[in-house]
């Protein structure tokens, strides 16, 4: 069993006496990618805040690799790294320059900027100016950024808001070899195909509650239809009720072949939808 990586429980917090989050409890398991899903003002980003001290006034126990942040926040930036919509960069510099600035600050080798760049495919780019670089490479030098000091946790706050598909993509595949030499991401997002691509869970908030936890297969299944539908050798589609009887009907009523039966499960979408009553987007 992978050790904890994050807990939270209890954990609310209010800004000028409204609540942004009540009673949150979540685990996150090392090596995990956790999606942290919810629509707009659900308190995705409070959340993050919270994970990494930027936000101290709380309620209820937080633990981030065995520490409570705001109280050992040095320790707590050695080990982790952040991609959020304020994590920006100095335009007028190169890529180069702009890293040396973090490379510093963490007093990293010389080497490891080479290292990063050839790992985001930013090698041959690295005396760019920031402000010449296509939406793909800037996306790209803020992961640079963010994992320079090989953080062991890294929280990803809607990495792909606004890019478009191929970009998506392109930090889709970022995330899963980020993921795949160990790093635990936590990431936010209100794209659910996003999350049924890279989580190993999720957690569905809304309004600062958190609705539903667990693995998107396992909550389409827990939450999937009393239907299946049949697929026919002709390519058309049937939805029949789950019943015995209703398929044995159907079986011998046809003289199409059939091809599939499968139980009709919901995507993630349409689950949140059913839990909350409001759509994602
Ligand atoms: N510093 C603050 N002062 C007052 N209210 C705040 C503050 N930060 C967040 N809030 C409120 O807390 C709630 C949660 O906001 P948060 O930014 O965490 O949502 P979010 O899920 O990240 O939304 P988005 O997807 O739009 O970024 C919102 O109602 C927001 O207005």
């Amino acid at each position: 069993m992978n050790q904890d990586c994050i807990t939270m429980e209890h954990v609310g917090i209010a800004f000028q006496d409204k609540k942004a989050l009540s009673d949150v409890n979540i685990k996150v398991s090392e090596g995990e990618i956790f999606g942290f899903l919810g629509p707009s003002g659900a308190g995705k980003t409070t959340t993050i805040k919270l994970l990494s001290a930027q936000l101290t006034q709380y309620t209820g126990q937080i633990s981030v690799m065995g520490m409570e942040p705001m109280k050992n926040v040095s320790a707590l930036y050695q080990n982790i790294g952040i991609l959020s919509d304020n994590s920006g960069f100095y335009e007028k510099m190169s890529v180069e320059e702009n890293l040396k600035i973090f490379a510093e600050i963490y007093r990293l080798p010389k080497t490891r900027i080479p290292e990063v760049l050839e790992q985001l495919h930013l090698a041959g780019d690295e005396k760019k100016k920031a402000e010449k670089l296509s939406r793909g490479m800037k996306q790209r030098l803020l992961f640079a950024r963010a994992i320079l000091h090989k953080p062991k946790l890294l929280f990803l706050d809607e990495p792909t808001a606004n890019l478009d598909p191929s970009t998506s993509e392109d930090v889709h595949n970022i995330i899963k070899d980020l993921n795949k030499n160990g790093t635990t991401v936590f990431l936010t997002t209100h794209d659910m195909e996003e999350a049924d691509e890279l989580c190993s869970r999720v957690a569905f908030l809304n309004e600062g509650s958190i609705k539903e936890v667990g693995v998107p297969e396992e909550l389409k299944i827990k939450y999937a239809k009393d239907k299946v539908r049949v697929l026919y050798g002709d390519g058309t589609v049937k939805e029949l009720p789950k019943d015995k009887e209703s398929i044995a009907s159907e079986l011998s009523r046809t003289d199409k072949e059939i091809v599939t039966i499968h139980s009709v499960e919901p995507d993630l979408k349409t689950i949140f939808l059913d839990l909350t009553g409001r759509e994602l987007a």
